[in-house]
């Protein structure tokens, strides 16, 4: 038997490799004076502080080309996910390996800094992509047409709506060439044009066979664009598999 040359095996390599993944997160819970003093003259053990699991022994691989949806109720786990995914948070448990570039649009703003312009933050999020200040020149014009929003381009970002964030965060995030695409509810605060504009452009990107992980509530969206989903409940995978099968059980447990 022959053995892969080293091409052959980096194309089969999945994008993202999330083993054994669990996320707990400390509940501070704020207490009356009077509880204070009950607890120190009881020395009561209860603690002041409890542990919540968010995320529990959750584990999955994502190849080039597929688009996965995180699905699940409010609560389940799915942004947190993906903000693993991201690296923008550690896990407690587990691993996750990203193998190439990803490109995040997890929370409407993030990565803007108020007090620069639209254009300054293009070269900044660009840069945080790993974009070289030449790179986004040759792409800022196709970036700005992109957002629709040329007439605010040097209004510093903190006059803008949520929909301008989108606008402007989206266009850089898909001009910057990502292997890996994650996308929260974001595009939600778009108008319905843009979000239009967001899919297509989401869908080719699919088709140049970048991976995509998707949480959306829009259970419609989601049938149509992934074809994998991954349902999750209080934290743990309860399905992964075909997105029509996940979003039937979901609407079940609505
Ligand atoms: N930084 C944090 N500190 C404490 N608890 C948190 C933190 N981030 C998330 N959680 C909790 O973890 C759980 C999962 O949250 P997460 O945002 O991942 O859920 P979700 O499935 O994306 O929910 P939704 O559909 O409402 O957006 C929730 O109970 C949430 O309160």
């Amino acid at each position: 038997m022959t053995s892969p040359t080293a091409t052959q095996t980096q194309t089969d390599l999945p994008r993202i490799v999330v083993s054994e993944l669990g996320k707990t997160f400390v509940l501070n819970h704020t207490h009356t004076l009077k509880d204070r003093i009950v607890k120190m003259f009881r020395r009561s053990a209860t603690p002041s502080k409890n542990v919540f699991t968010a995320l529990k022994d959750v584990g999955f691989e994502v190849r080039d080309g597929e688009a996965v949806a995180l699905l699940g109720l409010n609560g389940s786990g799915k942004s947190t996910l993906l903000k693993l995914i991201s690296g923008v948070m550690a896990p407690d448990q587990g691993e996750i390996l990203v193998r190439g570039k990803i490109a995040g649009l997890i929370e409407v703003g993030a990565g803007f800094h108020p007090d620069l312009t639209g254009r300054e933050n293009v070269f900044l999020n660009a840069a945080i992509l790993g974009m070289s200040e030449e790179q986004t020149k040759a792409k800022f014009d196709e970036i700005v047409e992109f957002s629709e929003i040329a007439d605010f381009i040097d209004t510093e970002v903190k006059f803008y709506s949520s929909g301008m964030f989108l606008r402007l965060a989206f266009a850089v995030a898909v001009h910057t060439d990502p292997d890996i695409f994650l996308v929260d509810e974001i595009l939600a605060v778009g108008d319905e044009p843009f979000q239009k504009k967001c899919l297509a452009r989401i869908r080719e990107l699919k088709a140049s066979g970048k991976a995509l992980v998707i949480v959306s509530h829009d259970l419609d969206m989601v049938s149509k664009l992934c074809d994998r989903a991954i349902l999750l409940r209080h934290g743990v995978v309860v399905s992964d598999g075909p997105s029509a099968e996940a979003v039937a059980a979901l609407r079940g447990e609505n």
